[in-house]
């Protein structure tokens, strides 16, 4: 069980992300770097989060074919960062394929590997109209969990509303990593299937993902703070 929440660090420059850290003095955190951050200003970021000893999520999401997943993953494996993912949806053998890459790769430990099962964006009514998978999204997750697990990764990232049945299919050591976080006062934007962090920690999340309920709050320091007390906040986990 990971105490700290890991804020999702999506900002457009270097220069945003530099400020919003400041706010923290010299706090050690887990950070996301995401498409946005990582896509616009490159490998240096990391780097630079890493020499300030800040723990990283790199979510790059990657879905390719097996060749080319595993050939960029043996790359990012030299970044050194805590964690990484991939598409479930690329299949099994993309899955395997990336984790083979991150072997290859890695100078020491190899980061752990997640896959996202269905986006917390995403709705039944939206997966049944634009997927055409006919069963209800849990069972997608789960079968993208238990696909994940037969592939070697290490989790899944999925919504707290799955991560129960998840954690009775694949155990309590594979991991749920559920963004779809929100303080109780905030919006859900884009978001479909959302939780406060108290439900995460009470329906089985392992890790949480929390972006803008923090990093766009008035105070995101107050923000963290609340957040961290109510992720921790229950100690017994079902
Ligand atoms: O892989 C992810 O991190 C991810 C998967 C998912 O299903 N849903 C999801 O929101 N995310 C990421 O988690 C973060 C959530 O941000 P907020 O909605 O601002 O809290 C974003 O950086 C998303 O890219």
């Amino acid at each position: 069980m990971e105490k700290e929440p890991i804020i999702a660090l999506d900002f457009p420059t270097w220069e945003d992300t530099e400020h919003f850290l400041q706010l923290f003095s010299n706090e050690s955190l887990y950070v996301k770097v995401g498409m946005e951050l990582y896509l616009q200003n490159g490998p240096a970021v990391i780097e630079k989060l890493k020499k300030m000893n800040h723990r990283i999520f790199l979510d790059l999401k990657l879905h390719d074919i097996p060749n080319t997943v595993q050939q960029a993953m043996k790359g990012l494996a030299n970044l050194g960062v805590d964690m990484i993912n991939v598409h479930a949806a690329g299949g099994e053998k993309m899955m395997a394929a990336a984790r083979e890459g991150l072997e290859q790769g890695a100078s020491g430990n190899r980061p752990l590997l997640l896959a996202v099962t269905q986006l917390t964006s995403t709705s039944e009514k939206q997966m049944h109209k634009e997927q055409l998978i006919p069963v209800s999204l849990e069972e997608s997750v789960l079968h993208y969990a238990k696909l994940t697990k037969a592939a070697g990764c290490d989790g899944v990232v999925c919504s707290v509303h799955e991560a129960a049945a998840i954690r009775e299919a694949c155990g309590a050591e594979f991991l749920r990593v559920t963004p779809g976080i929100r303080l109780k006062e905030d919006e859900a934007n884009d978001q479909q299937r959302i939780a406060d962090p108290a439900g995460a920690r009470a329906l089985g999340s392992s890790m949480i993902v929390v972006g803008r309920s923090i990093t766009k709050a008035n105070k995101p320091v107050e923000a963290y703070q609340k957040v961290k007390q109510q992720w921790g906040e229950i100690t017994h986990v079902k």
